[in-house]
């Protein structure tokens, strides 16, 4: 008999076998499983439909084909909870519409919340970034945040050569958004539904105005909060993170709790830099749908509680 009660409730999930691989971990299952969740596979090869009976679906897939079968298993099934709803997500696709929702935010907290300004560049001839004023360096993301792996390849453009041989290294569309001094260090706030944690990761250094003449005028780079302190520069850097000091954890909460209604999603993470240039302002210059939990130490213990929330309110109707 699990804690919570003898009911069992089953939740598929439809991940990337990569995603499987992170994400289902023996000590998830378990935890799960003792309190009265069993966390089932959902085999993509198989109509989805005749996998029924699932009490709440998850899931990180976005191809034509399994949205359709996610569309016509809930017109049969409609008291099933799917998290997230695929229209909420594809916002997150697209490094425009993504920062957008910040703007739609009310924030109260005495803290103040942003983005970067940022122009896009639909095609080689879009006017680039004189209309908004901004100022190099800039950074250089690919529009699509669907995934794959150009869409996280990006580049430190850091004055007007570098824009020109940008021309030539990344396809558009892109955005051109202006880089923010932060001190180095970003901080990742990992939102499941009302469970909320904030943890920092490495960032790209300071640049100070000397570097802009001196140094190169474009610099590709990669998943760089994912680099260990082996990967690159010893371990100043890990030093810097050590000793960055966390957002008040009230705004955070305010931030991730605006945030998640106004995006309509339960799993996601932002990541937020505190604005260098002025005091008491962070901007928030990312937002993933279904990032790596498994990242987190205690992981388990914030999904498993995130889903028994979904399936007693389910349960009870509201
Ligand atoms: O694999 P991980 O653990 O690095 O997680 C990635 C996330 O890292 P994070 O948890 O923010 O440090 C990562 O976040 P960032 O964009 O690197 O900030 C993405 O969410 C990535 O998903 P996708 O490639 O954009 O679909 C996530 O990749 P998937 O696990 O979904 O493939
Ligand atoms: N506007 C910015 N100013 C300063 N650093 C930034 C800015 N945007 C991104 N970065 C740095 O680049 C990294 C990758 O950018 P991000 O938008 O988070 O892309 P990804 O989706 O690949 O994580 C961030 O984690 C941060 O270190
Ligand atoms: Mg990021
Ligand atoms: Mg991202």
């Amino acid at each position: 008999m699990s804690e919570e009660g003898t009911k069992r409730y089953r939740i598929g999930y439809a991940l990337a076998q990569k995603k499987v691989q992170s994400f289902i971990q023996p000590s998830l299952l378990n935890l799960a499983k003792e309190r009265g969740i069993d966390l089932v596979p959902i085999h993509l090869t198989k109509p989805l439909i005749d996998q029924n009976p699932f009490d709440c679906i998850i899931h990180k897939l976005s191809d034509p084909d399994w949205i359709n079968q996610l569309q016509q298993f809930l017109s049969r099934f409609p008291n099933v909870v799917v998290i997230d709803h695929p229209d909420a997500i594809e916002r997150l696709h697209n490094r425009v519409t993504m920062l957008q929702v910040v703007d739609e935010l009310k924030i109260t907290h005495e803290i103040s919340l942003g983005n970067p300004k940022q122009v896009f560049a639909e095609s080689r001839e879009s006017p680039l970034f004189e209309s908004k004023g901004m100022i190099f360096p800039v950074i250089a993301k690919p529009l699509a945040a669907d995934g794959g792996e150009d869409s996280h390849q990006m580049f430190l453009v850091l004055n007007k050569e570098g824009l020109g041989e940008l021309k030539l290294k990344l396809k558009p569309p892109f955005v051109l958004q202006e880089f923010v001094n932060h001190g180095g260090v970003i901080f990742k706030v990992y939102v499941a539904g009302e469970h909320v944690r904030c943890v920092k990761r490495r960032s790209l250094p300071d640049i100070s105005e000397g570097e802009l003449c001196l140094s190169e005028n474009l610099v590709p780079f990669s998943r760089i909060s994912n680099l260990t302190a082996e990967d690159q520069s010893g371990d100043s850097v890990e030093k810097l993170v050590e000793a960055a000091e966390l957002p008040p954890s009230s705004f955070v909460t305010e931030v991730a709790t605006e945030l998640r209604q106004a995006l309509r999603l339960n799993l996601f993470n932002f990541d937020m830099i505190r604005d260098g240039r002025v005091g008491d302002r962070y901007l928030v210059i990312d937002i993933n749908y279904f990032p790596g939990y498994a990242k987190m130490p205690g992981y388990e213990t914030m999904l498993t509680d995130f889903f028994l929330d979904v399936v007693q309110q389910k349960q009870s109707g509201s």
